[in-house]
């Protein structure tokens, strides 16, 4: 991890009608890390995330990535920065009309509309296989993976255009402990390979402790706390304490330790 900063956020503020989700909210990435981001449901960690990509615009603050401002952007301008990150949303969010491999290849697609087959069909089996599916992924649909091979698939095609940055939604949602612990380690090798930084919204402990350089908490509307594990539980906020501390907290400190 070096000291660059990579996101700088700085007083966000976003609201849904009378409900405000942040309030002076500010954030750093440094780049190279895997900066976990935690928090009660509802706390606003997904559109966080949305307004950092540009697909919330904030009320207020400022958002700059990777050097970048992403407030008020013109689409063309946005689309270049767009370019230099991967996303993998919650839900996977693949087209279930498109084969992995065609999913994979839709953004190179559309940023390089002059790669044609069979070159295209290497570049989607080089990302597939670096995601650690079979290579005979590449012809199915989303319908017929199981769901850790959908995140996968996902990861797959975020990768597409060999990103600098890694947004990932709760990536071991809904996968169960080994498929979850065999993705932490996916992403934590991808990371030091492809040299990633990663902005990982989870609320999988066994993640936290595992793979996340530091950790972002939200609540009460802003980032209350960015440190490694062991500086947060010095602190004595109560959801820090109570998410950290907890039975379950502490279950997954010991599952670690057994590792
Ligand atoms: N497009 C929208 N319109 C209205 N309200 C929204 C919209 N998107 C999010 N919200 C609200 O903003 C709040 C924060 O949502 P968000 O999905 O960011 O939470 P989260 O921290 O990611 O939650 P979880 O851990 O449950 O995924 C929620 O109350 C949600 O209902």
């Amino acid at each position: 991890m070096s000291d660059e900063i990579i996101i700088t956020i700085r007083g966000l503020r976003n609201s849904f009608g009378e409900q405000v989700i942040h309030e002076d909210l500010d954030l750093d990435v440094r780049r190279g890390e895997i900066l976990g981001v935690v928090g009660g449901s509802g706390t606003g960690k997904s559109v966080l995330m949305r307004s950092i990509i540009g697909l919330q615009t904030p009320d207020e603050g400022e958002v700059e990535v990777l050097g970048e401002n992403m407030i008020g952007r013109e689409e063309d301008e946005a689309k270049n920065i767009r370019r230099r990150w991967g996303v993998l949303f919650q839900n996977g969010a693949l087209f279930s009309t498109l084969t992995v491999a065609e999913n994979v290849e839709v953004p190179i697609r559309e940023y390089f509309p002059f790669i044609k087959e069979p070159l295209l069909d290497e570049i989607a089996g080089y990302k597939i296989a670096m995601s650690g599916l079979p290579a005979n992924a590449g012809p199915k649909y989303p319908s017929e993976l199981s769901g850790g091979m959908r995140k996968r698939a996902g990861l797959a095609r975020a990768l597409a255009l060999d990103p600098e940055l890694l947004f990932l939604d709760e990536p071991t949602a809904g996968l169960d402990p080994i498929g979850a612990a065999a993705f932490d380690e996916l992403i934590e090798g991808l990371k030091e390979r492809l040299e990633l930084t990663v902005f990982l919204i989870t609320h999988d402990l066994d993640t936290l402790w595992a793979i996340c350089d530091r950790v972002a908490v939200l609540a009460d509307r802003k980032v209350v706390a960015v440190g490694t594990i062991e500086e947060l539980l010095a602190l004595d906020h109560p959801w820090i304490q109570e998410y950290f501390n907890g039975p379950r907290g502490r279950a997954a400190l010991a599952g670690l330790k057994g590792r």
